[in-house]
């Protein structure tokens, strides 16, 4: 058998021209969406998620705008800008790139951006929120997740997903959306032992590690569904932390690394823009 491909890219595409349309009803309305996405030190993969940002805002017709900045910037001017775009009323979204520099504390940083205009999700008002099925904002990853497996038709509910990784970025959070589809979830990590007897029995299986093709085809149940989120560079290559071309010989479902999760997650922060806009826009109404 040969997996079904997932192609993250023309769903993203699909989905991007919905959100077009939903901002071209926002400007209609006298509100442009906007988000401020802030960049420290000069890590080139960092330098090229962003533009990769900002090329995807522009064509959605989104404002952005990026602030950048070096290495030494400290942590109080950045919490000190930040504290300036949140009282801004034209800016709907801030992000802030990660990895930040050694100096600065991620989650003295995260914390400060207003719940309301965090469109990654990381405050722990919306990790909250996620935990008890509020309507915060949810990260871009595991929210472009669950995206592509609906838009697939791969059915969730009392289905057994496995997800490798546990960061606050994407593994911790794309468990939590699954078990709200009702799936029944098992996390692994460096300290699991025996990896692929968790993964065997996985329908859905997610791997977030960020090691290139660390999990082989011995470990993939046939049929499954497996979703790549890793994305690491090996002599100038994107490669996954599956086994791409082994693993989709036997399961039933596969995203490819590049044009699989990647493409989704920017998709997703475009989503959270809007909706940011829209609910910021009814804040204002109101005052
Ligand atoms: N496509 C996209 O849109 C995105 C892709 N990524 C990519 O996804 C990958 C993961 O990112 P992120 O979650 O931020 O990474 P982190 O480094 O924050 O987390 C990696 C996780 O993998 C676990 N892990 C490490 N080694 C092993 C092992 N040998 N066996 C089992 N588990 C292991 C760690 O366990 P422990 O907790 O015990 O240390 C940790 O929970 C990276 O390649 C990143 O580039 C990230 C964001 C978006
Ligand atoms: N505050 C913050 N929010 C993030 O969401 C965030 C972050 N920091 N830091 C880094 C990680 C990583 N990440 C990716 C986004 C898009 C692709 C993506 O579009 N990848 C393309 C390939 C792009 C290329 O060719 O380089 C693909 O997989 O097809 C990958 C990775 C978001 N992250």
């Amino acid at each position: 058998m040969t997996a079904n491909l997932i192609d993250g890219k023309e769903i993203a595409k699909t989905t991007r021209s919905r959100i077009k349309e939903d901002v071209e009803q926002l400007i209609e309305q006298g509100t442009i969406p906007s988000l401020t996405v802030i960049l420290i030190g000069d890590d080139p993969a960092s330098h090229s998620y962003v533009k990769g940002k900002e090329r995807a805002c522009e064509q959605a017709g989104i404002t952005s705008v990026v602030k950048r900045h070096p290495e030494s910037f400290t942590e109080a001017e950045l919490v000190e800008e930040i504290r300036t775009l949140n009282e801004d009323s034209s800016v709907h979204g801030i992000l802030v790139q990660l990895p930040l520099p050694k100096h600065i504390d991620e989650t003295v940083v995260l914390d400060e951006i207003s719940p309301h205009k965090d469109v990654d999700g990381f405050h722990p008002e919306n990790v909250g929120q996620l935990l008890s099925g509020g309507e915060g904002f949810v990260p871009c990853t595991p929210l472009g997740i669950i995206e592509m497996l609906k838009l697939t038709g791969i059915e969730i509910e009392g289905k057994h997903a496995v997800i490798v990784g546990r960061s606050n970025l994407v593994g911790k959070p794309v468990g939590q959306l699954l078990l709200n589809e009702n799936a029944t979830v098992t996390y692994c990590h460096s300290k699991t032992k025996d990896l692929y007897k968790h993964t065997l029995d996985a329908d859905i299986l997610i791997a977030a590690v960020g090691r290139p093709q660390m999990i082989g085809v011995e470990g993939i149940k046939p049929g499954a569904c497996v979703i790549d989120v890793g994305v690491n560079r090996v002599d100038g290559k994107l490669i996954g932390d599956v086994q791409f071309d082994e693993t989709k010989e036997i399961a039933g479902w596969i995203t490819p690394v590049p044009g699989g999760v990647g493409p989704m997650t920017i998709t997703m922060l475009l989503h959270n823009t809007v909706l940011a806009a829209k609910r910021l826009g009814r804040c204002n109404d109101r005052s």
